[in-house]
């Protein structure tokens, strides 16, 4: 496995395309080998691999160790297959198949995880992912001692990746006491040093903590993860169901830390999607690996349709600034755009509906004719009638989940928002971009709260989505807010700083070179 770590970074396993005799394009799925036990309350296990794996499009085939009886109550029996018979689905699947990964789960006896490490010098893959299953997160004992010692000098010198939880972390490490992020650390490098290429120690069983904490160590740097914690009963097989990902991500040809990212945005997903969901009378029920299929607002939305460097400069159009320098939105629209406006908003909070289509029909041609995307402020139905590119809610207008509905998965939808609590709703109920503000003071927006450079660095490090600063922002603020260096902040959103102005060509212009200018040097 030795030369699997190199390749992980620069290439792409599976994403072939060869070309048969006949000049057909041939197509080789990237593959996940799962070797675990069945769960027949297919939670966690064989059950949750194919399914997390599916979903994230890669094709997965399976080895049975063992066969078990649980429910949500807790296992019931585990009934491991004979080691000649894993050797033999081993060698039909290795033999065979072109496997790019494999990922383990339950390894019941020391003789099959020895049969796994002797297929895997045999038919040796690009990376191995190793959930060292040995207590379910009902408590259930799934691996004796003896397997812990094959875990330790075996199978972990063999692994591109480990990742236990806080449990499995300790017995590795012979019982080591785990109750803190520090200990969590600790061990993480010592667990490196019994031999995989990476390690993730998972905190979601530490207590006290409203984060969920994990620690991913490649060797050289440790990464702490902090989502907040989603509050449910439904979390099990969410162990499977993270290495499972991380192995589909790899076989996909990402990078190691990029896998893990997105192993975790994917069950954490699954966990907002299914906190409510009940299945079964015991105290962890199951959660679904399969929503991506089932609800749009948790796939589609985070398409194509929307590149967040649009945000770079944000034009937010008033009508009242525009009239009192004597020239119509259309034409206000228009010199944004020619100076370097990379996004607009109609926020036109007085117009009259007849008024405000006509505006927004006539803006629309504009727009598209250069490419910048239309937006409109709170009202969904003018976007409707003039087939906007998306709209822009606040906190109090109509929920993003009901205008996610109502224009289709293609549509943009951005959302005021202040608070971290507000940022999470907005990704879970689909949004695609967060507005954050107001960071200075303004008098374009009466009664708003400033949240200032330290408010809107906390959001943007705890949205998912990425983020548009507002509020007070002009040429003389401008490198404070874009210097903060939080990746997610993608541009800033201006009212006053382009429309309360004599000229918007020559203002915008300015304020988008500044704004290159500064995005220059912060990535020199
Ligand atoms: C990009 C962006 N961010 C925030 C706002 C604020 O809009 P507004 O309608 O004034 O206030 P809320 O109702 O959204 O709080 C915006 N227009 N654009
Ligand atoms: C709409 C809005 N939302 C928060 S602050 C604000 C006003 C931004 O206007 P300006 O850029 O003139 O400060």
């Amino acid at each position: 496995m030795a030369t699997v770590k190199n390749a992980l970074s620069t290439r792409t396993f599976s994403v072939l395309a060869t070309v048969g005799n006949n000049g057909n394009c041939k197509r080789k799925p990237p593959h996940v080998l799962t070797v675990a036990g069945s769960d027949s309350g297919a939670g966690a296990g064989i059950q949750a691999d194919l399914k997390a794996c599916g979903s994230l499009g890669v094709y997965c085939s399976s080895v049975v160790t063992a066969v078990t009886a649980q429910n949500t109550v807790g296992v019931q029996g585990v009934h491991p297959l004979p080691e000649h018979f894993v050797a033999a689905q081993l060698r039909s699947v290795l033999s065979d198949m072109e496997v790019d990964v494999v990922k383990t789960g339950m390894l019941p006896s020391i003789g099959i995880l020895r049969v796994l490490c002797e297929s895997l010098k045999e038919f040796p893959v690009q990376a191995l992912v190793v959930d060292p299953v040995m207590v379910s997160t009902s408590g259930d004992v799934l691996a004796g001692t003896s397997t812990l010692d094959g875990f330790r000098d075996e199978l972990l010198p063999m692994a591109d990746i480990v990742t236990p939880n806080l449990k499995e972390a300790a017995a590795l490490l012979g019982g080591l006491r785990l109750e803190t992020v520090a200990d969590m650390h600790h061990a993480a490098r010592c667990i490196y040093n019994l031999g995989p290429k990476n390690v993730l120690v998972k905190g979601g069983d530490l207590p006290d903590t409203s984060d969920a904490i994990d620690i991913f160590f490649d060797g050289k740097q440790c990464h702490e993860f902090r989502v907040p914690r989603i509050k449910t009963r439904n979390t099990h097989g969410t162990g499977c169901t993270l290495a499972s990902c991380i192995a589909a991500e790899l076989a996909k040809g990402s990078s190691m830390l990029l896998a893990v990212q997105e192993a975790k945005r994917f069950v954490e997903g699954a966990l907002l999607y299914s906190r409510d969901m009940v299945i079964g009378s015991g105290p962890q029920g199951p959660f679904d690996q399969l929503y991506k299929f089932k609800d749009q607002a948790f796939t589609s939305y985070r398409g194509e349709h929307f590149d967040p460097n649009s945000l770079f400069l944000y034009a937010v159009t008033d009508w009242r600034m525009n009239k009192k320098w004597g020239r119509g939105i259309v034409d206000a629209v228009k010199a944004a755009i020619d100076g370097g406006a990379t996004i607009i908003q109609l926020r036109e909070k007085e117009a009259k509906t007849g008024d405000f289509l006509g505006a927004a029909e006539a803006c629309k041609k504009i727009c598209q004719s250069n490419h910048v995307p239309l937006l409109i402020n709170d009202r969904v139905d003018i976007a409707l009638a003039c087939d906007a590119d998306g709209v822009h809610v606040g906190q109090s207008d109509m929920p993003v989940s009901k205008v996610r509905k109502l224009l289709g998965p293609n549509k943009i939808i951005g959302v005021s928002c202040k608070t971290l609590e507000q940022a999470e709703r907005a990704w879970v109920d689909g949004a695609d971009y967060i507005g954050c503000g107001g960071v200075f003071p303004t008098s374009t927006k009466e009664n708003n709260i400033t949240i200032g450079l330290d408010g809107l660095k906390a959001l943007c490090s705890a949205s998912k989505l990425p983020v548009v600063a507002i509020g007070g922002i002009k040429k003389g603020n401008a490198g404070s807010v874009m210097e903060l260096g939080v990746p997610n902040l993608k541009g800033i959103a201006v009212v006053s700083a382009l429309f309360d102005q004599q000229c918007v060509l020559t203002e915008t212009r300015c304020l988008h070179s500044l704004l290159m200018d500064i995005s220059a040097s912060t990535m020199a």
